[in-house]
């Protein structure tokens, strides 16, 4: 029998519904650089709470600060790890499990780079975070990408590649675990038949329009995906409420794509209610 304090916080983050996860990412700033739609940050995450996502995941900093007014409304994963604009590829501890748990996060997440030179270690911090939290009755979740520099560019999107990763977080006791979309719904339901995990997707790069999203979170959701963590396509958006609201939609409630299509477009004049 698992630790009762881990099925409690899994059936919290998980919509209890669908069964499925809707999270929302603010932890890229210190990642990728400035972006000057997440410098607001106390407004941000009103706009996303607002929309009703299952969780939100961000730093410790952040969360200190800046969630408390939202304690209650939606999960709080504390991400352990972070990468850098200088060093894209490798994610370093910034805080550990005690932590969070005092943060009273729901999960902690850990990134972790497979395919290159630096794969070893990053592959033994997710196993010891996974191990911490465990003994805390704390859920994990892996950010876990295979774009390592042993891997050819243009097979950074190979099925196989994103299987491995995702297997490879299961292996090591990891909960959820976030990769990439791998294009199609077909070589996507491989991947999640490749591991006995749940797999979520990130949104990456703003650069398609809304209805491509919702046609991806669609395809994810047959696929057997159970969901995402989306950050630039939701913080990104004018409305980061409207875009949660349609994301639920088709996630937690069955929703078509053309459905979801007409509820945003309903939504995204409406100022939120903050
Ligand atoms: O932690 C952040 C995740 O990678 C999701 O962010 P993204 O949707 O902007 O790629």
């Amino acid at each position: 029998m698992g630790v009762l304090g881990k099925e409690i916080r899994m059936n919290r983050l998980m919509n209890q519904e669908s069964g499925k996860l809707l999270a929302v990412a603010v932890d890229q700033a210190m990642a990728r650089g400035i972006f000057e739609e997440l410098m607001p940050i106390d407004r941000k995450l009103s706009e996303i709470v607002e929309g009703g996502p299952d969780a939100i995941t961000m730093h410790k900093g952040i969360a200190d600060t800046c969630f408390r007014k939202h304690a209650g409304k939606a999960g709080l994963i504390l991400k352990a790890s972070t990468f850098s604009p200088w060093q894209p590829n490798y994610d370093t501890w910034v805080t550990e499990v005690d932590e969070a748990v005092r943060l009273g996060a729901d999960a902690i997440s850990m990134g972790c780079i497979v395919g290159g030179d630096d794969q070893p270690e990053q592959l033994r911090n997710l196993g010891i975070i996974s191990g911490q939290a465990s003994q805390n009755g704390l859920p994990t979740i892996a950010h876990i990408y295979p774009r390592g520099n042993q891997i050819p560019e243009d097979e950074k999107g190979d099925w196989r590649h994103v299987a491995y990763a995702v297997r490879a977080g299961a292996e090591l006791g990891i909960d959820i675990v976030k990769t990439k979309y791998t294009g199609d719904p077909d070589s996507f339901h491989k991947v999640v038949s490749s591991t006995p995990g749940k797999v979520v997707v990130a949104g990456g790069d703003i650069g398609n329009n809304v209805e491509d999203y919702f046609q991806m979170v669609y395809d994810v959701v047959e696929a057997g995906g159970a969901g995402i963590t989306f950050g630039r396509i939701v913080w990104n958006n004018q409305n980061p409420t409207a875009i949660v609201k349609a994301f639920k939609n088709i996630i937690h409630e069955n929703g078509t794509v053309n459905e979801t299509i007409e509820l945003y477009n309903e939504l995204i004049n409406q100022p939120a209610n903050l």
